[in-house]
């Protein structure tokens, strides 16, 4: 075999506070996390919410000490899978690949055919499949095939789309919740809550994502591998904008268990494998405080697998399977048809519902469109009646 390569993927996340705007405008000018009706919206729509927002997200990543630790993370994960693949016999050349953040997709992608890589492996580092992650770094990378013809004569990819079902992953988790679950007083009577991110409802109904799905399996086969007689529950947390999310929310979920008096609550999370701002931020601080109010005292939460020797190990183990065996190409993973809209709502209501504030938000989005064009141009229709 020639030489390989493995092709991290990843987020990606604001190193410092004056990145969290740019790094917002990156993730909202992605079709798979937003999608309009009109394509040319899509920039204007992006800095229209990273300007609104990042103000607040700045506030949440200074919690955390300043930045995203998911760079750090990723390029640590790198280093020990570069290491078990040589111990393993199988030497191959880690990149890391980030979606909204440095190190960009595209610039590994010139790294790699920089260094001649003739085999590569295409890893998500997200264990379940969502058009939003994995499917978004995806079309990235199908468009830099399509227009580089010297790429797909030269580098042969393999594409895992997910790979939550594997026993090295599912054993390691359960091992890391045994070990949160032997510190308590009672460990039995924890309840163990399962986090993951959410997406909106319409990528499951309408576009066919397979992510909830995938995540209620994963679930499943997470608490038969640990195999301990504790009560569980699911949820998703970080629902953005008006649109309906997959349910239920982790804050009514906890609400939930703190209204049965349940004391002892451990947090699991599942959608990702490094520590990030949804873990030190939303689920340590926010959620937390959600908890105390709702009655739970006892809240805690399950460390993300980061380099954990088990999880490092198995994806050594899926690497070279993926080598060896004939996979998926980017033509076969599920993606939404270019027409659907993904984002806001269309179905329409009457009253103070969300469908109305969302069409409130269109008229607003596009009446400050038109003002930044007059202010710019100098011609408009509050020119023409003499406001401005
Ligand atoms: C499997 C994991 C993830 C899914 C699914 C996902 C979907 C998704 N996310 C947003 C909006 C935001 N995500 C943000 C940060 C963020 N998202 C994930 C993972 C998933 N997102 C991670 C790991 C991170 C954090 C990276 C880091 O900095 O540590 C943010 C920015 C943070 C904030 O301002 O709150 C936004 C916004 C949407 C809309 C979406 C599905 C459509
Ligand atoms: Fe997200």
């Amino acid at each position: 075999m020639g030489r390989v390569g493995v092709l991290l993927l990843n987020l990606g996340g604001p190193e410092k506070l004056e990145d969290v705007r740019p790094f917002l405008f990156n993730l909202f000018s992605d079709p798979e996390i937003i999608r309009l009706p009109v394509t040319w919206l899509q920039k204007p729509l992006a800095w229209f919410i990273s300007t609104s927002r990042y103000k607040k997200s700045q506030e949440n990543y200074k919690q955390i000490g300043g930045g995203s630790p998911l760079r750090r993370i990723t390029e640590e994960q790198a280093r020990a899978l570069e290491a078990k693949l040589e111990e393993k016999g199988q030497p191959a050349k880690i990149y890391v690949g980030m979606r909204y953040w440095y190190p960009f997709t595209e610039d590994a992608i010139a790294e790699i055919k920089k260094d001649k890589i003739e085999h590569l492996v295409i890893l998500p580092l997200y264990p379940q499949f969502s058009i939003s992650t994995s499917g978004s770094s995806f079309r990235v990378l199908e468009g830099l095939w399509e227009e580089d013809a010297a790429l797909g004569d030269k580098v042969n990819y393999s594409l895992i789309s997910s790979w939550y079902d594997r026993p090295g992953y599912l054993q390691a988790m359960a091992d890391l919740i045994a070990k949160e679950l032997d510190k308590y007083e009672n460990p039995n009577d924890v309840h163990l809550f399962f986090s993951a991110h959410g997406v909106p409802v319409s990528y499951v109904e309408e576009a066919g994502d397979p992510y909830q799905r995938e995540i209620e399996a994963c679930t499943s086969l997470i608490v038969q591998t640990l195999n301990r007689p504790n009560a569980h529950t699911l949820a998703y947390q970080s629902r953005v904008g008006p649109v309906e999310w997959l349910q239920p929310y982790t804050e009514d979920a906890l609400q939930e268990l703190g209204e049965k008096n349940i004391n002892d609550v451990l947090v699991v999370p599942i959608s990702f494998v490094s520590e990030h701002i949804e873990t030190l931020q939303e689920i340590d601080i926010e959620y937390r405080e959600v908890a105390e109010e709702a009655g739970i005292h006892n809240f805690r939460r399950v460390p993300a697998l980061d380099t954990h020797p088990g999880f490092i190990n198995d994806l050594a183990e899926l690497t070279i399977e993926s080598l060896n065996n004939p996979s998926q190409k980017f033509a076969d993973v599920v993606r939404p048809s270019e027409r659907l809209k993904m984002y806001p709502q269309e179905r329409w209501e009457m009253g103070i519902t969300t469908s109305a504030e969302v069409w409130n938000g269109r008229f607003a989005m596009l009446g400050f469109i038109a003002l930044l064009f007059e202010l710019f141009s100098g011609k408009g229709i509050l020119h023409a009646i003499g406001i401005l």
